[in-house]
């Protein structure tokens, strides 16, 4: 159930773009794209290699210069003093870097800064924070540890936890589920839900379909633009989702959830009735090979 305060913000928009046109190296990578993404709910961006998501995710926080305008709560980006909205919206970037000397404790208290006056030590809620983020993500048993010292996985969850640690309403994540195993990708599915039932809007490019199907409602992109923007429970996003990888998957309805199965893996029509059963429909219907 969602709280007095999440109820409030439910369906106001928490970012909102027009943009006009992203150009990186003066080439042109985003075309015009008008997005808006409510407060307490997960949006994913998905689409294939070079589409343009990792792009548009930097553009709606406002790390590129652009033509357009994104806003956040109503309010236009570059009006927003800097610690506020370092306040209001929490990143994690792909392959994001960080001090491999510090300690996972003080990678994650680095979320605290927006929070902190100039030289002031952290208070005990800068600390409750840490603790809170570092629990949420299962990175407690490594907080006096280096980062440079740490797995893949364990190191994207300390990343994870001092995005968490800023306990902003907007929570941007590009391929957050990188390194993770499937145990943790299941932990970080838990906790998006949470934070969109206590009304944080989430943002996350994802190339894991299956858990992007989970999500409130997909960005579809593609040649640097949205092709479509709706809940997956809706036929035309899932056939959208089909069209920007060349039918190359299927999307398969197993028990009211929407999978998605690289084709080639796909059970074909006629196949397996223990796969296929009536809680089942298998989109599209023609085979990779007609
Ligand atoms: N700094 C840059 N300068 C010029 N072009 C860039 C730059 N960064 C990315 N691009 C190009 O912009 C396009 C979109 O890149 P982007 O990283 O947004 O795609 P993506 O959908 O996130 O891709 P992927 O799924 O591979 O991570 C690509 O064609 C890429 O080559």
């Amino acid at each position: 159930m969602k709280s007095a305060s999440a109820q409030d913000s439910a369906g106001t928009n928490a970012l909102s773009a027009l943009i006009e046109s992203v150009h990186l190296q003066g080439q042109p990578v985003l075309g015009e794209i008008g997005l808006q993404l409510k407060a307490g709910a997960w949006t994913a961006i998905v689409g294939p290699n070079g589409a343009g998501k990792s792009t548009l995710l930097r553009a709606l926080a406002g790390l590129l210069p652009m033509r357009g305008r994104v806003q956040l709560f109503g309010q236009d980006w570059n009006t927003v003093a800097a610690r506020e909205r370092a306040r209001q919206l929490a990143w994690l970037g792909q392959n994001e870097a960080s001090s491999d000397v510090l300690s996972a404790y003080e990678v994650v208290m680095l979320g605290r800064l927006p929070h902190q006056a100039w030289l002031a030590p952290p208070s005990s809620a800068d600390h409750a924070a840490v603790v809170q983020a570092m629990q949420q993500t299962q990175s407690w048993d490594w907080r006096e540890r280096p980062l440079g010292r740490l797995s893949g996985g364990e190191r994207q969850r300390v990343l994870l936890a001092r995005a968490l640690a800023v306990q902003a309403k907007v929570l941007l994540m590009d391929e957050p589920l990188a390194h993770l195993d499937p145990p943790h990708q299941a932990d970080w599915l838990g906790l998006v839900r949470e934070l969109v039932a206590s009304g944080v809007a989430v943002v996350s490019v994802l190339h894991e379909l299956n858990m992007a199907l989970q999500a409130d409602s997909l960005v579809v992109m593609q040649a640097g633009r949205v092709s479509s923007h709706g809940a997956p429970q809706r036929a035309d996003t899932r056939a959208a989702l089909q069209a920007v990888f060349d039918d190359r998957l299927h999307l398969i309805e197993v028990q009211g959830q929407w999978l998605a199965l690289p084709a080639a893996l796909a059970p074909a029509r006629s196949e397996p009735k223990a796969f296929i059963n009536a809680n089942t429909n298998v989109l599209p219907l023609k085979r990779a090979s007609e």
